[in-house]
């Protein structure tokens, strides 16, 4: 019976997320506020890992965690996962780019009117018995200017609630096309436009290496006097020092920050006190409903791609739907298979490998397949190849990878051929499926054959001539090897006696290197490989 996959939930969630992972089959541990150390000592255990934002997968979590698949971030930015270090230790990252961003959206609208009305202040004054009526004095937010930076989900919600509250708003985003800023009412400006004439800013961009310190100590000095900013994406996104700096001339009269560069900030951070400045603990996608959202998802994301294999919503591999996924299935593994094969028969070399499909599977999805037939190929050198990490690697390595689709079919209804390309010769490979997963070798060496791909085999190509097939029985029986299936053909197109033959033997033990050297030495031999898969 096959084991279980085990998730670790390391962050605060909504139960939701273990139910759903119990219901899908998982086995599920909630251990939170684990130390690095502690973390990477036990991840080793587990299949899945769902995080928030506290738990950092960093290299050195991943470089433990041995049997990991998948990370669920339960929620949008993951600029706490180390996604180069994931993918290559090929560990899908996923994250549910939506569950959240209504409630960021509204957390941002109340930093906005706080700031506005400095209700924070106020509210501190009041209950400490005071009585400041004269000495707060807002501003009305209809008719002023929002700035937003970064225009994408949570951006967009923004700019309609904004719009809601009669504001103008500007939106500087690179890659907001001038349709979509008209669908969102918005007016495309660039990033000194938008310093110069918001009476409010609001950031929204993931933290990356361009948008790293995108309001610098220059830029803030380029806004206009009395300005007010709001940052609920990520902190690392303004220069806090110079936010300081801002409050305390009065350049900058307010700021409201829900993320910090460092988190939890110190307890002496120097914004701490700053008349002007409010902030909250990374609250922004802390609601029920958006809890209640991510958990759900991120649990039936990743419960997908450990049950079934489908895959939404990841970062670093292409999507596969739950429905695609079980048709897929044999695919992958007869194309692993193939891939194992040309590995095992060419090693290292192959510099362009093409996949082609044939009949039914080319209306399948031929990106998982594709990653399937390096991953095959590429294990035969490296243990730690899969399907996330295979395409990424042969990138690196400069493997030409192509993909060919024919609708029509041949003499098999449905197939699959590899085709890889050493600097000395091409190497073809076929295979089929017959029933609905039963898979075969079809051709390989431009001769037909059909065989499973199973166990020990070996691979041999000989001058056909009557007595071979005696003497190369006699050498395996003499090793004490059986020879459990024999598979024969003559290369195409000669297909005649004295022309190459093709022989792929299943065998019931691994023949030595010995009994491979003495059916090398039989009369006529021209290829042997001692396969296995
Ligand atoms: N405070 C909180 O609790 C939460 C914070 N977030 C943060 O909000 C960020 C935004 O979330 P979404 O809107 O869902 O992401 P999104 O991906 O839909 O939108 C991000 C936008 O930023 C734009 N962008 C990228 N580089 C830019 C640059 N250099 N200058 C200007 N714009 C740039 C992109 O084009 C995109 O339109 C997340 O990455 C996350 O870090 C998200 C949810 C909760
Ligand atoms: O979804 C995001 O990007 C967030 O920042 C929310 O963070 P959290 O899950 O509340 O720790």
């Amino acid at each position: 019976m096959s084991q279980k996959p085990k998730v670790l939930i390391s962050d605060k969630m909504d139960p939701n997320a273990a139910r759903i992972f119990e219901e899908r089959g998982c086995d599920v541990d909630v251990i939170t506020g684990e130390t690095p150390e502690q973390l990477a000592a036990r991840v080793g255990e587990y299949d899945g890992l769902a995080i928030r934002s506290s738990t950092k997968v960093t290299k050195e979590i991943l470089a433990a965690a041995d049997n990991l698949k998948v990370i669920g971030r339960a929620g949008i930015g993951v600029d706490n996962v180390d996604i180069p270090a994931a993918s290559a230790k090929g560990v899908v990252v996923m994250n549910t780019p939506f569950g959240n961003s209504i409630t960021t959206a509204e957390h941002a609208i109340a930093l906005i009117m706080a700031l506005a009305r400095q209700i924070p202040e106020a509210n501190a004054e009041t209950q400490a018995g005071e009585w400041p009526k004269s000495k707060f004095m807002g501003v009305e937010v209809t008719g002023k200017t929002l700035g937003l930076i970064g225009s994408g989900n949570i951006g967009s919600i923004v700019a309609s609630r904004a719009q809601g509250l009669k504001m103008k708003v500007v939106a500087y985003d690179p890659f907001l096309s001038p349709e979509r800023a008209l669908e969102l009412g918005v007016e495309k400006v660039d990033l000194g436009d938008l310093l110069a004439r918001a009476d409010f800013i609001t950031l929204h961009t993931p933290l990356t290496e361009e948008t790293r310190n995108i309001l610098s100590r220059e830029r803030l000095e380029q806004t206009k006097q009395g300005v007010r900013i709001v940052n609920c994406a990520r902190g690392g996104l303004i220069d806090e020092a110079a936010l300081k700096d801002g409050l305390d001339s009065g350049h900058i009269a307010g700021a409201a920050l829900d993320v910090f560069a460092t988190e939890p900030p110190p307890a002496d951070h120097p914004l701490f006190g700053t008349p002007g400045f409010t902030c909250t603990p990374h609250l922004g996608a802390s609601t029920t409903e958006a809890q209640v959202n991510v958990a759900l998802q991120v649990a039936e994301q990743m419960a997908d791609y450990l049950v079934t294999g489908g895959v939404t919503n990841a970062l670093n591999v292409p999507s596969l739907s739950a429905e695609e996924a079980p048709r897929l299935k044999p695919y992958i593994a007869l194309a692993e298979k193939l891939g194992s094969l040309v590995g095992q028969l060419e090693g290292p070399g192959v510099k362009s490998l093409t996949v082609e499909v044939e009949g039914a599977a080319a209306e399948l999805n031929l990106k998982p397949i594709t990653a399937a037939v390096l991953a095959g190929m590429m294990r035969t050198f490296s243990d730690t190849i899969n399907m996330v990490n295979a395409p990424i690697l042969a990138k690196e390595n400069g493997l030409d990878v192509r993909e060919v689709r024919r609708g029509k079919e041949g003499n098999y209804h449905t197939l699959l051929r590899v085709v890889a390309k050493t600097p000395d010769r091409t190497r073809e490979v076929a295979g089929s499926l017959f029933g609905e997963d039963e898979m075969r070798l079809v051709e390989i060496a431009g001769t037909r054959i059909e065989t499973d791909l199973e166990g020990h085999m070996i691979y041999i190509v000989n001058e056909d001539a009557p007595g071979f097939i005696g003497r190369l029985g006699s050498t395996l029986g003499n090793a004490g090897v059986n020879i459990g299936n024999f598979h024969l053909g003559r290369r195409l197109p000669d297909k005649h006696q004295g022309g190459d033959a093709v022989l792929m033997l299943s065998l019931d033990q691994q023949p030595d290197d010995a009994t491979v050297k003495a059916i090398c030495a039989l009369e006529g031999v021209k290829k042997v490989k001692s396969l296995s898969f």
